[in-house]
Protein backbone atom coordinates (compact mmCIF):
# COMPACT_ATOMS: atom_id res chain seq x y z
CA UNK A 1 0.00 0.00 0.00
CA UNK A 2 1.57 3.78 -0.99
CA UNK A 3 -0.02 6.82 -0.13
CA UNK A 4 0.73 10.09 -1.76
CA UNK A 5 -0.03 14.15 -1.63
CA UNK A 6 -0.32 16.95 -3.40
CA UNK A 7 -0.54 20.16 -3.37
CA UNK A 8 -1.05 23.19 -6.24
CA UNK A 9 -1.82 26.84 -6.71
CA UNK A 10 -2.62 28.33 -9.43
CA UNK A 11 -3.31 32.14 -9.54
CA UNK A 12 -6.22 34.46 -11.06
CA UNK A 13 -5.60 36.06 -14.11
CA UNK A 14 -7.22 39.74 -14.54
CA UNK A 15 -10.33 40.42 -15.90
CA UNK A 16 -10.94 40.66 -19.24
CA UNK A 17 -7.58 38.78 -19.66
CA UNK A 18 -7.72 34.90 -20.79
CA UNK A 19 -10.98 32.78 -20.90
CA UNK A 20 -14.08 33.66 -18.92
CA UNK A 21 -14.06 30.21 -17.13
CA UNK A 22 -11.56 28.09 -14.87
CA UNK A 23 -11.13 24.45 -15.83
CA UNK A 24 -11.26 22.15 -12.75
CA UNK A 25 -11.18 18.31 -12.62
CA UNK A 26 -11.96 18.47 -16.55
CA UNK A 27 -14.84 20.45 -16.03
CA UNK A 28 -14.99 23.97 -17.38
CA UNK A 29 -16.81 26.65 -14.94
CA UNK A 30 -17.92 30.05 -16.14
CA UNK A 31 -16.09 32.61 -13.89
CA UNK A 32 -15.11 36.24 -14.63
CA UNK A 33 -11.38 34.95 -14.63
CA UNK A 34 -9.55 32.13 -15.69
CA UNK A 35 -6.10 30.52 -13.98
CA UNK A 36 -3.05 31.43 -15.46
CA UNK A 37 -1.08 28.77 -16.24
CA UNK A 38 1.04 27.43 -18.88
CA UNK A 39 -1.30 24.35 -19.69
CA UNK A 40 -5.14 24.15 -19.36
CA UNK A 41 -4.66 25.57 -15.62
CA UNK A 42 -6.74 22.72 -14.41
CA UNK A 43 -5.15 23.05 -10.60
CA UNK A 44 -7.15 20.21 -9.44
CA UNK A 45 -5.79 17.72 -12.04
CA UNK A 46 -1.95 18.97 -10.96
CA UNK A 47 -2.58 18.46 -7.30
CA UNK A 48 -3.54 14.97 -8.38
CA UNK A 49 -0.70 13.74 -10.61
CA UNK A 50 1.66 15.05 -7.98
CA UNK A 51 -0.27 12.89 -5.49
CA UNK A 52 -0.11 9.72 -7.68
CA UNK A 53 3.46 10.29 -8.19
CA UNK A 54 4.09 11.01 -5.03
CA UNK A 55 2.70 7.67 -4.13
CA UNK A 56 5.31 5.68 -6.38
CA UNK A 57 8.42 8.10 -5.62
CA UNK A 58 8.46 8.94 -9.12
CA UNK A 59 8.71 13.06 -8.64
CA UNK A 60 6.32 15.61 -9.90
CA UNK A 61 4.36 16.74 -12.58
CA UNK A 62 7.01 19.76 -13.51
CA UNK A 63 9.70 16.50 -13.64
CA UNK A 64 7.39 14.63 -16.08
CA UNK A 65 5.67 17.33 -17.70
CA UNK A 66 8.15 20.53 -17.68
CA UNK A 67 6.15 24.03 -18.19
CA UNK A 68 9.96 24.55 -20.45
CA UNK A 69 8.11 22.19 -23.05
CA UNK A 70 6.37 23.67 -25.94
CA UNK A 71 4.62 20.21 -26.44
CA UNK A 72 3.02 21.01 -23.18
CA UNK A 73 1.64 24.57 -23.89
CA UNK A 74 -2.23 24.84 -22.85
CA UNK A 75 -2.40 20.89 -23.13
CA UNK A 76 -5.40 19.55 -21.20
CA UNK A 77 -4.64 18.37 -17.83
CA UNK A 78 -6.68 15.15 -17.94
CA UNK A 79 -4.01 14.03 -20.79
CA UNK A 80 -1.06 14.35 -17.82
CA UNK A 81 -3.87 12.86 -15.49
CA UNK A 82 -3.88 9.45 -17.80
CA UNK A 83 -0.06 9.43 -18.23
CA UNK A 84 0.26 9.37 -14.81
CA UNK A 85 -2.29 6.77 -14.60
CA UNK A 86 -0.41 4.42 -17.11
CA UNK A 87 2.93 5.31 -14.45
CA UNK A 88 0.52 4.00 -11.43
CA UNK A 89 0.05 1.05 -13.42
CA UNK A 90 3.98 -0.07 -14.42
CA UNK A 91 4.37 0.69 -10.92
CA UNK A 92 2.61 -2.06 -10.05
CA UNK A 93 0.06 0.07 -7.90
CA UNK A 94 -3.78 0.23 -8.54
CA UNK A 95 -5.95 3.44 -7.02
CA UNK A 96 -7.51 2.58 -3.44
CA UNK A 97 -8.85 5.83 -3.07
CA UNK A 98 -7.88 9.37 -3.36
CA UNK A 99 -9.73 12.55 -2.04
CA UNK A 100 -9.30 16.24 -3.57
CA UNK A 101 -10.17 19.35 -1.42
CA UNK A 102 -10.70 22.75 -3.79
CA UNK A 103 -9.46 25.69 -1.89
CA UNK A 104 -11.58 28.93 -3.49
CA UNK A 105 -13.40 31.72 -2.37
CA UNK A 106 -15.32 31.77 -5.73
CA UNK A 107 -16.38 30.03 -8.25
CA UNK A 108 -19.12 28.11 -6.75
CA UNK A 109 -17.79 24.10 -6.72
CA UNK A 110 -20.79 21.79 -4.89
CA UNK A 111 -22.75 21.81 -8.76
CA UNK A 112 -19.78 20.24 -10.80
CA UNK A 113 -18.09 17.99 -7.97
CA UNK A 114 -19.67 14.77 -9.15
CA UNK A 115 -18.60 15.39 -13.06
CA UNK A 116 -14.88 16.37 -11.51
CA UNK A 117 -15.14 12.79 -10.05
CA UNK A 118 -16.59 10.85 -13.81
CA UNK A 119 -13.80 12.57 -14.93
CA UNK A 120 -11.08 11.60 -12.65
CA UNK A 121 -12.78 7.97 -12.50
CA UNK A 122 -12.70 7.84 -15.88
CA UNK A 123 -9.45 8.48 -16.37
CA UNK A 124 -8.12 6.28 -13.72
CA UNK A 125 -10.40 3.80 -15.22
CA UNK A 126 -11.30 3.46 -11.38
CA UNK A 127 -14.86 3.20 -9.56
CA UNK A 128 -16.34 6.73 -9.07
CA UNK A 129 -16.70 5.57 -5.45
CA UNK A 130 -12.93 5.85 -5.01
CA UNK A 131 -12.90 9.14 -6.00
CA UNK A 132 -13.78 12.21 -3.44
CA UNK A 133 -14.19 15.98 -4.39
CA UNK A 134 -14.57 18.76 -1.98
CA UNK A 135 -15.02 22.29 -1.68
CA UNK A 136 -13.98 24.91 1.16
CA UNK A 137 -13.72 28.61 1.20
CA UNK A 138 -10.79 30.27 3.62
CA UNK A 139 -13.82 32.72 4.64
CA UNK A 140 -12.44 35.46 3.16
CA UNK A 141 -9.16 34.78 4.51
CA UNK A 142 -5.24 34.84 2.98
CA UNK A 143 -5.04 34.87 -0.93
CA UNK A 144 -7.34 32.59 -1.81
CA UNK A 145 -9.52 34.71 0.35
CA UNK A 146 -8.65 37.68 -1.36
CA UNK A 147 -9.81 36.08 -4.76
CA UNK A 148 -6.45 36.23 -6.23
CA UNK A 149 -6.37 32.37 -7.10
CA UNK A 150 -6.81 28.57 -6.24
CA UNK A 151 -5.61 26.19 -4.05
CA UNK A 152 -5.92 22.33 -4.00
CA UNK A 153 -4.92 19.42 -1.91
CA UNK A 154 -5.04 16.00 -3.03
CA UNK A 155 -4.14 13.04 -1.13
CA UNK A 156 -4.27 9.07 -2.87
CA UNK A 157 -3.87 5.30 -1.32
CA UNK A 158 -2.64 2.82 -3.85
CA UNK A 159 -2.70 -0.52 -3.37
CA UNK A 160 -0.50 -3.39 -4.95
CA UNK A 161 -2.56 -4.31 -8.34
N1 LIG B 1 -15.64 27.40 -3.79
C1 LIG B 1 -16.51 26.72 -2.98
C2 LIG B 1 -16.37 26.72 -1.61
C3 LIG B 1 -17.30 26.04 -0.86
N2 LIG B 1 -18.31 25.38 -1.46
C4 LIG B 1 -19.33 24.68 -0.66
O1 LIG B 1 -19.77 25.50 0.40
C5 LIG B 1 -19.64 24.80 1.66
C6 LIG B 1 -19.30 25.76 2.76
O2 LIG B 1 -18.02 26.32 2.55
P1 LIG B 1 -17.22 26.94 3.79
O3 LIG B 1 -15.94 27.44 3.25
O4 LIG B 1 -18.09 28.02 4.31
O5 LIG B 1 -17.04 25.84 4.77
C7 LIG B 1 -18.60 23.75 1.41
O6 LIG B 1 -18.75 22.66 2.28
C8 LIG B 1 -18.88 23.39 -0.03
O7 LIG B 1 -19.92 22.45 -0.11
C9 LIG B 1 -18.41 25.37 -2.81
O8 LIG B 1 -19.33 24.76 -3.39
N3 LIG B 1 -17.51 26.06 -3.56
C1 LIG C 1 1.43 21.44 -16.03
C2 LIG C 1 2.62 22.31 -16.35
C3 LIG C 1 3.06 21.95 -17.78
O1 LIG C 1 2.21 22.49 -18.76
O2 LIG C 1 2.40 23.69 -16.34
P1 LIG C 1 1.39 24.62 -15.52
O3 LIG C 1 0.08 24.60 -16.20
O4 LIG C 1 1.99 25.96 -15.37
O5 LIG C 1 1.14 23.96 -14.10
P2 LIG C 1 2.01 23.71 -12.80
O6 LIG C 1 1.09 23.30 -11.72
O7 LIG C 1 2.89 24.87 -12.51
O8 LIG C 1 2.84 22.38 -13.15
C4 LIG C 1 3.60 21.83 -13.97
C5 LIG C 1 3.82 22.22 -15.38
O9 LIG C 1 4.93 21.63 -15.81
Amino acid sequence: MRIGHGFDVHAFAERGQGADAVILGGVSIPHDRSLLAHSDGDVVLHALCDALLGAIAAGDIGKHFPDTDAANAGINSRELLRRCAVLVGEGGFALGNLDITIVAQTPRMAEHVDAMRKNIADDLSAPIDQVSVKATTTERLGYVGRGEGISVHAVVLLQSS
